[in-house]
């Protein structure tokens, strides 16, 4: 194991933000820790790279006791969601700074400020300063000079969060090449569970300073531990207590085997998708069933809005069974804004 976290607690105050965190952060991968804005995500990275100290517990990295080093003595590379730059030193100055504070050879550090440039593709603006480059050119920038030191642990925290979709997307798939590239043991934070399963090998989901769960991204996707993972990683919806996914239910205009009859309250078309709100006949008072299909299955099935339908969840779907409280929430929710 390349970090080995065992029973990190921090508090700030009355708050406990981490509590008693246990976890193994494989060697080599990139591992994603995933959770809902405030969960204690950034928390438990800052006191892996050292800028945080916890109050209980220790950090291990590469065998190495870690927990009451300096942050410049843990050997990790940092890179945050807005990356502040030497504004009055060019590209290529900016990424060979660590190796120039480090008083290595001029030479090598030219050598190596060129290879990481030409790793991250920005041979050609070397001589910009950092203004002149885009975010997400920006941020590049940042991880070059993040890797210059040739760094046991690459730690990003919402390295792409202040870009805009697009560009967010490109370099997303740009650090999965990366660091197929380079291989450095990487963790990076994220509140955006398309950027977790997309990108990484390992996620460890985060909520109320708490482990929820950590898996693949299959694993995770497919074996929910908790209604809460399920939730977060992606769309839900409920049908007879049970937490399914809207595109795991099979829904034909005909009655068939153990299915449960409804009609269609809403059919709406998003893009290739069609969206369908369904109530069921023998729970009228419980939130319509949310179910999603592409448009040619909507149209091959005849679906169309006010429709009876017969809907169940498909073989092999992910369901969690909700506990009562939820179920009771989401019916008074339910009766509270029907009046
Ligand atoms: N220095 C601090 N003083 C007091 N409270 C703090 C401090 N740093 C963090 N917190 C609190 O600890 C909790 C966890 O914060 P943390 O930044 O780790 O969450 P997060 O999961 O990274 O969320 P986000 O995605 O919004 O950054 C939050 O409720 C935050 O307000």
């Amino acid at each position: 194991m390349s970090i080995k976290i065992s029973g990190v607690g921090k508090r700030f105050g009355d708050f406990v933000a981490l509590s008693d965190i246990d976890l193994d952060i494989p060697s080599g991968q990139l591992t994603a820790l995933l959770g809902p804005s405030g969960g204690g995500k950034s928390t438990l990275l800052r006191i892996i790279a050292g800028l945080e100290l916890s109050d209980t517990g220790t950090v291990e990295i590469e065998g190495t006791d870690a927990t009451d080093l300096p942050a410049q003595k843990r050997n990790v590379g940092f890179v945050f969601q807005h990356y502040a730059a030497f504004r009055h030193m060019d590209v290529a100055a900016n990424v060979g700074f660590g190796l120039k504070i480090r008083k290595r050879p001029k030479k090598e550090i030219a050598a190596k400020v060129d290879e990481l440039l030409s790793l991250v593709h920005l041979s050609q603006f070397a001589d910009r300063l950092p203004a002149q480059l885009s975010g997400g050119q920006r941020q590049r920038m940042a991880l070059a000079r993040a890797l210059a030191i040739e760094p046991k642990v690459l730690l990003l925290d919402e390295p792409f969060g202040a870009l805009d979709a697009k560009v967010r997307k490109e370099l997303r798939a740009w650090l999965r090449r990366l660091h197929d590239e380079v291989h450095v043991t990487t963790v990076f934070v994220t509140h955006d569970q398309e950027e977790a399963l997309e990108v990484a090998d390992q996620i460890v989901v985060i909520n109320n300073g708490r482990i929820e769960q950590v898996g693949g991204p299959d694993e995770l996707y497919d074996a929910p531990a908790s209604e809460f993972v399920m939730s977060f990683l992606g769309p839900v919806t409920l049908l007879d207590g049970r937490l399914v996914r809207p595109h795991d239910i099979e829904v034909v205009a005909v009655p068939f085997p153990d299915s449960y009859a409804g009609h269609i309250l809403r059919f709406s078309r998003v893009g290739f998708e069609v969206r369908l709100e369904v109530a069921l006949v023998d729970r009228p008072e419980a939130p319509p069933v949310l179910i999603t299909l592409t448009r040619a299955e909507a149209t091959a099935k005849r679906l169309e809005e006010g429709a009876p339908v017969w809907v169940k969840p498909v073989e092999g779907a992910s369901q969690i069974a909700v506990s009562v409280e939820t179920e009771t929430v989401e019916e008074t929710l339910v009766s509270e804004l029907a009046g």
